[in-house]
């Protein structure tokens, strides 16, 4: 099983800083490689802890050509929708960055914008087949599940992660690359969601949490003190848990743990 690191700093800033090198070292690896990169966003706080990607040397030096942007989970709404985590990204994030507007997958927006959870769930995975199809994505082992190489998570104060909530079954899926919610505790109620299976996939998983309210989630999913659905985060080749001092607070080497 892949290592679970963590990386521990005193502020937001400076987390932002190493999670914009980490995220940059492997596109250089990436885009060297296979001539691709495929990321996985999440919504939430983590957008705005991408802000150093946007600055040199990264603005410039990031071969963005070749990115291409998933989600790991969506709201059911359109894209214009306040809750939309597409409209999150593009706006914060995006708009601000030359990636093709065809390497962006998100949500159907008709589909959305109905509030149609199961049916965007079904064509979200079609859409994911086809990148797989088309060698964008790549497929893990002999699974056929697809691997993305990197996917940026955050988690809920509950220990939620994507739209996978604790209490609920989607966790439980295990055939299913993409499921809905259509009850989640968590505003909007209608979600969609990459399985667990899809997000352990994967071969670079950070994980970035930031403030107090996560701090005795962060303790569970990493102690394993209770099961939240991050405390079930692995990948194929690392995983990596970005924390500021306040979300670290609970663990029992604080702040000052790195790695
Ligand atoms: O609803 C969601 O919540 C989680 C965590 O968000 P945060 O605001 O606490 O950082 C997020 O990762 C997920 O993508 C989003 O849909």
């Amino acid at each position: 099983m892949a290592p679970v690191k963590r990386r521990v700093f005193k502020t937001k800033k400076e987390m932002a800083v190493e999670l914009a090198k980490y995220t940059a070292d492997l596109s250089s690896k990436f885009c060297k490689e296979r001539g691709i990169f495929t990321v996985v966003f999440s919504g939430g706080d983590l957008i705005s802890w991408l802000w150093k990607l946007l600055e040199p040397p990264y603005i410039d030096s990031i071969e963005w050509s070749k990115w291409h942007i998933f989600w790991v989970d969506e709201r059911v709404c359109g894209w214009d929708d306040a809750d939309s985590n597409y409209k999150l990204a593009y706006d914060e994030f995006l708009s601000k960055v030359p990636i093709p507007a065809e390497n962006i997958y998100a949500i159907d927006n008709g589909l959305g914008a109905e509030g149609n959870a199961e049916l965007a769930a079904e064509r979200y995975e079609e859409c994911l087949k086809d990148k797989v199809n088309q060698n964008i994505i790549r497929t893990y082992k002999s699974s056929g599940f697809p691997q993305f190489d990197l996917q940026l998570l955050g988690m809920g104060p509950d220990g939620h992660m994507a739209s996978l909530f604790p209490g609920h079954d989607q966790i439980n899926e295990k055939v299913k690359w993409v499921t809905y919610i259509t009850d989640s505790p968590k505003p909007p109620s209608k979600r969609i969601t990459f399985t667990l299976t899809v997000i352990n996939c994967a071969s670079y998983n950070v994980m970035a949490v930031c403030d107090k309210e996560q701090a005795d989630s962060v303790e569970a999913a990493l102690n394993h003190t209770k099961d939240v659905p991050a405390g079930r985060l692995t990948a194929d080749d690392e995983v990596v848990w970005f924390l500021d001092q306040a979300a670290a607070s609970k663990l029992p080497h604080g702040w000052c743990s790195i790695l």
